[in-house]
């Protein structure tokens, strides 16, 4: 459904991201995190066909995007702080979103207006922060393009919101690909099959979110014991607590591990994952 290959962008000298290649399934969830100014929004522009590579191949269903309207019937994207006119009603935004995408789904539109609340003539001028996501999303879903892209679609949403967000998305993935960028990873990961990483302008890690979710383990306890068990490991990261230490180790949370750490009295616990992408993107700085 998605192929990207060899692709290098740059706003200026330079390169955002730089030869980056990989593809993505028929449907799921994916979740793309990344540090600020990561190269998130560019990756999903370049998807989207707002922006060109400058080199290598980006091809959705076999069709390059850029410039391409034929590509919007597969593709919705749904960029941060979506710029509609100011002058526009909720009851607008839906119509545009109805008017480029041919499978809209108008009852789904309607349930999802109930379900977070906004009304039809509200003006977009009035919308709260969060309000405005939540029209973003709906026109996001209700668009039942194949591949739907949302940059951020949680800004600003109230805890309760996000979980009806997160159980909407779980309803419709079943036939549909949605890329999400997300700075809360450790709230979203329920609910995604696989995650992409940009970090020093690549596509750092892309893989199912199960393998990501075992990787990382802290161990405390004695330094002795501690300095034994992780020689030749990865450590990403060390804190010191008197005699006793405790460290973020790059495997995984197995039974070995357990094992291990049981039989030199050690505290083992599995790392959160939003902790563990920031100290394996911390490693490079
Ligand atoms: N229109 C633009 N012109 C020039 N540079 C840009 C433009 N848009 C983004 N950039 C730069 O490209 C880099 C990547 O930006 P991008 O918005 O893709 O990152 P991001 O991962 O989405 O960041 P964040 O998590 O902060 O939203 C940043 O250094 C940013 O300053």
């Amino acid at each position: 459904m998605i192929r990207v290959e060899n692709v290098t962008y740059s706003y200026g000298e330079e390169p955002i991201l730089e030869d980056i290649s990989f593809k993505e399934r028929e449907h799921g969830i994916t979740a793309i995190w990344g540090r600020n100014g990561a190269g998130k929004t560019t990756l999903m522009k370049l998807l989207a066909g707002h922006e060109k590579p400058n080199k290598g191949i980006v091809e959705i269903k076999g069709t390059a995007p850029y410039n391409r309207a034929e590509v919007v019937q597969y593709v919705c994207y749904m960029q941060e702080e979506h710029p509609f006119n100011t002058m526009w009603n909720v009851k607008d935004a839906l119509r545009f979103g109805q008017y480029y995408h041919s499978n809209w789904d108008r009852d789904m539109a309607n349930r999802l207006l109930k379900i977070f609340r906004l009304h039809e003539k509200k003006k977009i001028s009035k919308l709260s922060k969060g309000m405005k996501s939540a029209l973003q999303f709906i026109i996001g879903i209700s668009s039942n393009a194949k591949i739907t892209i949302l940059d951020e679609p949680s800004n600003g949403l109230d805890a309760n919101m996000r979980k009806k967000m997160h159980q909407i998305l779980r309803e419709s993935q079943e036939e549909r690909l949605f890329l999400i960028s997300t700075h809360h990873i450790e709230e979203i990961q329920p609910i995604c099959d696989s995650i992409a990483v940009i970090h020093d302008k690549k596509v750092f890690i892309h893989e199912p979110i199960d393998e990501l979710r075992e990787n990382g383990i802290w161990l405390a306890g004695g330094k002795d014991n501690i300095k034994e068990v992780i020689e030749g490991e990865y450590v990403l990261e060390v804190s010191e607590l008197g005699s006793r230490l405790k460290v973020m180790v790059d495997v995984p949370f197995n039974e070995k591990w357990k094992e291990i750490a049981s039989l030199k009295g050690l505290s083992i616990e599995k790392v959160k994952l939003q902790d563990y992408l920031l100290n394996k993107t911390e490693e490079e700085e």
